[in-house]
């Protein structure tokens, strides 16, 4: 049986003026796919996000995520994804329960869907005595994987994460990932920006912008393959080149 698409881009481009930051994008993703979007800075990637959560319009191209047109269903798209940013995530000024209650609201969660899933959480990540302690107090790794978990606490179709390890050492972004995988067995799809290729391997599949295009698109071990490459830091110097 087919997979269940939740992202369709057809013939995407996005341009600024005379500038064209997304050339002619074509690519789907299945439901609870980790899909890995990589390019060297200013290839973008952030731009294309960016129109996949509803936030910017497409210049032209067609663009479907959760099954609503995001040019003109822009809110109903936003209902159905969390979002998560390394350059932001959380009120520092907040503590971690208010962070939590801020983040449900505007996802719309009910008050007692709120307690219960909330709760759950925090006893998850073992910050149940510790939620009226205020974001800035922790560490970066910490906020992240609290940011992480309250972009999915709505229980989203599609998580957008952009590069949302940055910065966060070695053994947290393994943590990190172990989360990622949950989310995607609960059938939860994945769309992660990584400047990491150690993370690009974790991926189900992974696409390489260049220069506002897509130049490769495929599983990893099939670009591995494809490219001759040993790792997939190789096959994204063979194409940044
Ligand atoms: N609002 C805007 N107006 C004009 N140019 C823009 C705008 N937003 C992005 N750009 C340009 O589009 C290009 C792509 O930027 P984008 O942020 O999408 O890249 P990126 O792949 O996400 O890079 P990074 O890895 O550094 O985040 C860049 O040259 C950027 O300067």
């Amino acid at each position: 049986m087919d997979k269940k698409k939740v992202i369709t881009v057809e013939n995407l481009v996005k341009k600024f003026g005379h500038f064209t930051a997304n050339n002619n994008l074509n690519f789907h993703v299945d439901q609870g796919e980790i899909f890995g979007f990589l390019g060297a800075n200013g290839a973008g990637k952030t731009t294309a996000m960016r129109i996949l959560c509803g936030l910017s319009s497409p210049t032209s191209g067609k663009v479907e995520v959760a099954g609503f047109d995001v040019s003109h269903q822009a809110e109903e798209v936003k209902k159905r994804i969390g979002y998560m940013s390394q350059k932001f995530s959380l009120f520092e000024d907040l503590s971690i329960w208010e962070n939590m209650r801020f983040f449900a609201t505007v996802y719309g969660l009910s008050s007692s869907e709120f307690k219960a899933r909330g709760e759950d959480l925090l006893r998850k990540l073992n910050l149940y005595k510790e939620r009226k302690r205020l974001v800035s107090t922790l560490s970066l790794g910490w906020k992240q994987k609290l940011a992480f978990s309250v972009a999915i606490l709505h229980q989203p179709s599609i998580v957008f994460l952009d590069e949302p390890t940055g910065g966060v050492d070695p053994i947290t972004r393994r943590q990190f990932w172990e989360m990622i995988y949950e989310a995607a067995e609960n059938g939860i799809t994945v769309f992660v920006t990584t400047h990491y290729m150690d993370e690009a391997e974790y991926c189900d599949r992974v696409t390489i912008m260049v220069d506002g295009r897509i130049d490769a698109l495929d599983t990893p071990a099939e670009l591995k393959k494809q490219y001759n490459a040993a790792s997939m830091n190789d096959v994204f110097l063979a194409l940044a080149r």
